[in-house]
């Protein structure tokens, strides 16, 4: 009995009277998340301002907030059908924190991914260092994620292409070098978005793993309603 209050206390209460509104949101998104069945897990990894958020309401809402930027705390989950074929198939995305102060957090989140989009802010060139940060820590612990390296606010650099501080060669040549694919989007403008995520459903779907998996535990990729929900963790 003694060990069954330590035990409540220690996982549910202190986690709660600890908590500010970064374990709060987390909880929820985490309940979002084991009330939706998905087929594969996704992150978005990168530094803090490089769009990742946008990059997702782009992709599930098909919008854009030109309203003030609002750092994620800890992360957001969000889960959305593809249409493959004559099938569908469920990815569970996960929106992590850019903020280094979250960055332990974010170690929890790729844990069984099946790609990572790691972005960048073509205008931004210090955003870069950390997508080597995330390839590094990918690499070494989570060897079976595919890679997707992500220069988002294109928009800006065709308005002006001084403001273009990662060159589009020398990126494709590091994504050669980790075997990443490259994209480069605007959530403003829709452009490349759809493109990116259709990319790694595909990838996912064809993936030999993914494939056993399927045959093994029978999911059913057959669905047809579209529904999703997004649980948000802005301050
Ligand atoms: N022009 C332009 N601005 C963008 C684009 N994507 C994001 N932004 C802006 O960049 C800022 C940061 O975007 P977020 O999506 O919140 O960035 P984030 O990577 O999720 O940030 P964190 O939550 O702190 O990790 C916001 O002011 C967005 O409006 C884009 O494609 N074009």
């Amino acid at each position: 009995m003694i060990l069954y209050i330590l035990y409540v206390y220690i996982n549910i209460i202190l986690p709660i009277s600890l908590a500010d509104s970064f374990y709060c949101f987390d909880l929820l998104a985490l309940l979002t998340m084991s009330a939706q069945r998905v087929d594969a897990k996704v992150v978005m990894l990168g530094k803090e301002y490089v769009g990742k958020t946008s990059l997702v309401e782009r992709f599930a809402h098909n919008r854009f907030f030109f309203g003030p930027y609002q750092n994620t705390i800890g992360a957001a989950f969000v889960a959305r059908q593809i249409q493959m074929g004559d099938k569908v198939l469920t990815l569970g995305i996960w929106d992590t924190a850019g903020s280094e102060r979250y960055e332990a957090m974010s170690r929890i989140y790729y844990r069984g991914a099946k790609g990572a989009i790691v972005c960048y802010d073509l205008t931004d060139r210090s955003s870069f260092l950390r997508v080597k940060f995330w390839v590094e820590e990918l690499q070494k612990c989570e060897e079976h994620c595919k890679i997707y390296l992500c220069g988002t606010k294109s928009d800006l650099i065709e308005t002006d292409r001084t403001m273009r501080q990662m060159d589009y060669h020398d990126v494709q040549d590091y994504a050669e070098e980790i075997k990443a694919e490259l994209f480069e989007t605007s959530s403003k403008t829709g452009k490349n978005v759809d493109e990116l995520f259709q990319k790694v459903a595909e990838d996912i779907y064809n993936s030999t793993t993914f494939q056993l998996m399927t045959e093994e535990k029978g999911v059913d990729l057959g669905q047809t309603n579209n529904s999703y929900f997004y649980s948000c963790c802005h301050n």
